[in-house]
């Protein structure tokens, strides 16, 4: 097939100007992603070589090699790994697969970027980061073990457009040249070329090679100098990296600094991990694991495309960076790489999913990741303040699908309550430890935030009481209810569901009576407002939890909440009919207000837009949207208006 142009799809373009012009202080990285990307081919190659031999092509010395080019002002990186055919290289570089990442980059913005450069880092910038050093790139790769004619020659000047065709490739794998910009000639230094590596791909498992020439004076057969010889140049080849696999190495030896590039290296991250965990587990089950918790959330946490962060080698062998049985959900943003020395190298990735020496190293993955947190909660609370925010949302998922080690999870949860300011947080353990005598729950209240919590009329009488209730504002906090029911031998209880006892025996038979006369007081007016509701509430009663307000919406023990049934609409779910109670408060001068009406005349209209008036009101201080605004104002104007009229005297 001859020579094709074509157009870089839209967000590329946008992810390669905003690499160009944002990243210009990270320019030395376009090396470490090439050298990650080169070692990531071999590593493929190498897997798949235990399958089929053939694709080794008679050279099974891994290698990535740089060949700076003062001349021609070049920078080659040159692997032997598994390399690509034409369709992979349209597909993998010209294109984003992921529709999340699209989204997201077509958000980003140059200023952000460039101030917080960790943003890109999220998805990884990997090949694209050639751009910052070169107007022109250059890429001849070749898909191990297929025929010598189908090579494939892509080349770009960034600009919107690339050009593909085939050609002829002697060697397996992918030569990536760029062509350096006139101001990033430096990279076609030894030294600069030498520090690079160094700092950012040293433990990269296969060497990473240059020719270095050298003058000397030439030596005689027992390596004395030939004095008047003159001097000759010698170019050998020497290996630039130490390749030494940094989680085989014992702890003290390895600095923070390193610790630090081998996460970046893992991680595309461009910030420092928030913590590093690195171990090795004997007994049943032999691996050496490096682990960390990043600093910041990515920005396709939720997204159900998203992978997770850790590789699995055996024996420093790669075999996957996609092992789904390695770390469950709610543990998807650690990172790093475990290393087993108990499976076997030819492991298929599908036999990996049902292993059940995977299933050992996940539990014990699970144990050290929770006891470092654990820990961290306890010793460096500032540090577990700050891994919460971004990840607590995931990490409570645990508690609904871990049911194993929910205990330990329940006391890494933390919640906002109504003790707390806003943006900090309180332990199920804090909130037992102050509970005042006489409490006999845990109180709860669901909702989409703090400030609108802050305002339901639901938490009246836990605040005369002097009561703490808990504000669990994550969608996932419904769930993480169901999974924690009690806690300390405490019930947790929603503050908006079913009947509350917070009185003692005595206090409570007192209300009982009051509410007794209460509602014998009222019970036509409830009829009649329960009748007019008919359609929206299936129970009206006086309340016994309000103080201030006149009313509110209660549900069931077990039927669904306002806040649940947001979350499920907003899932595309469908949320089943459910009607709740409308509890209105006795002592309101509204209530005084109704029931003057009522015993007037039962049939004043007025009194069915007063039903309305009160059941939106209800609906409005939950934050749920009231079912029919029109005829919402225009109620609230006829009452503005009949008002204003008695003020002025018309
Ligand atoms: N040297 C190479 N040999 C073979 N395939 C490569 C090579 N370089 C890149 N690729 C392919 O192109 C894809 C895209 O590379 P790119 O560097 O843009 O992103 P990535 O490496 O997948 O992502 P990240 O950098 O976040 O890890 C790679 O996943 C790989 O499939």
């Amino acid at each position: 097939m001859s020579k094709t142009v074509k157009q870089f799809e839209t967000e590329v373009q946008q992810l390669l100007d905003l690499v160009i012009h944002s990243l210009y202080s990270n320019r030395d990285i376009f090396l470490r992603e090439l050298v990650s990307n080169a070692s990531d081919a071999i590593d493929k190659a190498r897997f798949e070589s235990h399958s089929n031999a053939a694709i080794i092509e008679g050279d099974a010395e891994w290698k990535i090699k740089l060949i700076p080019d003062k001349e021609a002002g070049t920078l080659t990186i040159r692997d032997n790994g598994v390399g690509m055919t034409r369709e992979e290289v349209e597909k993998n570089i010209g294109t984003i697969a992921h529709s999340g990442t699209k989204a997201f980059i077509k958000g980003l913005k140059e200023q952000n970027v460039a101030e917080h450069p960790e943003l890109i880092g999220q998805f990884g910038v990997g090949f694209y980061a050639s751009f910052m050093v070169a107007d022109r790139v250059t890429l001849v790769t070749r898909r191990a073990g297929h025929e010598k004619s189908a090579g494939v020659r892509w080349e770009s000047a960034g600009d919107g457009s690339y050009t593909v065709e085939e050609c002829t490739k002697a060697t397996r794998g992918t030569e990536i040249t760029l062509h350096l910009k006139d101001e990033m000639k430096e990279y076609l230094d030894e030294w600069k070329i030498r520090s690079i590596v160094k700092k950012y791909s040293d433990y990269v498992q296969y060497p990473v090679c240059m020719d270095v020439t050298r003058t000397e004076v030439p030596k005689g057969v027992n390596g004395e100098e030939i004095e008047g010889a003159g001097t000759i140049e010698k170019t050998t080849e020497e290996t630039l990296n130490s390749m030494k696999a940094i989680w085989t190495r014992p702890k003290s030896e390895i600095t923070e600094e390193e610790y630090e590039e081998f996460y970046k290296h893992v991680s595309h991250d461009f910030d420092k991990p928030l913590k590093t965990i690195h171990y090795a587990a004997e007994g049943v089950s032999e691996f050496r694991a490096l682990l960390y918790l990043p600093s910041h959330k990515p920005f396709d946490l939720f997204s159900p495309e998203r992978r997770k962060g850790i590789q699995l080698y055996v024996k420093r062998v790669f075999i996957t960076d996609n092992c789904e049985g390695l770390v469950p959900d709610y543990l998807r943003f650690v990172k790093g790489v475990v290393d087993s020395s108990d499976l076997p190298l030819n492991v298929s990735r599908e036999i990996l999913q049902e292993d059940v020496q995977i299933k050992r190293i996940q539990k014990n993955l699970v144990t050290k990741v929770l006891s470092t947190l654990a820990e961290m909660k306890e010793k460096e609370p500032e540090q577990y303040l700050a891994f919460y925010r971004e990840f607590g949302p995931v990490l409570k998922e645990g508690v609904h699908f871990d049911y194993a080690n929910r205990e330990k999870l329940q006391e890494l949860v933390l919640f906002e309550s109504t003790k707390t300011e806003a943006g900090q947080f309180a332990s199920l353990k804090e909130y037992a430890e102050r509970m005042p005598e006489g409490q006999q729950e845990i109180y709860y209240i669901t909702g989409t935030d703090r400030s609108a919590l802050e305002q339901s009329p639901h938490l009246e009488i836990f605040r005369a009481k002097g009561y703490e209730v808990l504000f669990l504002t994550d969608p996932v906090d419904e769930w993480v209810v169901q999974g924690i029911t009690e806690y300390g031998g405490k019930k947790l209880k929603a503050a908006d569901r079913g009947d509350l006892s917070l009185e003692s025996e005595e206090e409570k038979k007192e209300k009982e009576a009051q509410k007794e006369e209460a509602t014998k007081r009222y019970q036509g007016l409830l009829d009649l407002i329960k009748e007019k509701l008919s359609g929206h509430v299936k129970e009206v009663r006086l309340s016994s939890r309000l103080t201030d307000s006149a009313c509110c919406l209660v549900a069931d023990e077990y039927g669904l909440n306002a806040n649940m049934e947001r979350i499920l609409r907003a899932m595309n779910q469908e949320v089943p009919e459910s009607k709740r109670v409308l509890e209105l408060n006795p002592s309101h001068p509204l209530m005084q207000v109704l029931a003057g009406i009522y015993a007037k005349d039962q049939a004043n209209p007025r009194l069915a837009d007063y039903c309305d008036l009160l059941y939106d009101q209800a609906l409005l201080t939950e934050g749920s949207p009231i079912k029919d605004p029109l005829r919402f104002t225009r109620l609230v104007s006829e009452l503005m208006v009949s008002d204003g009229k008695a003020m002025i005297g018309e």
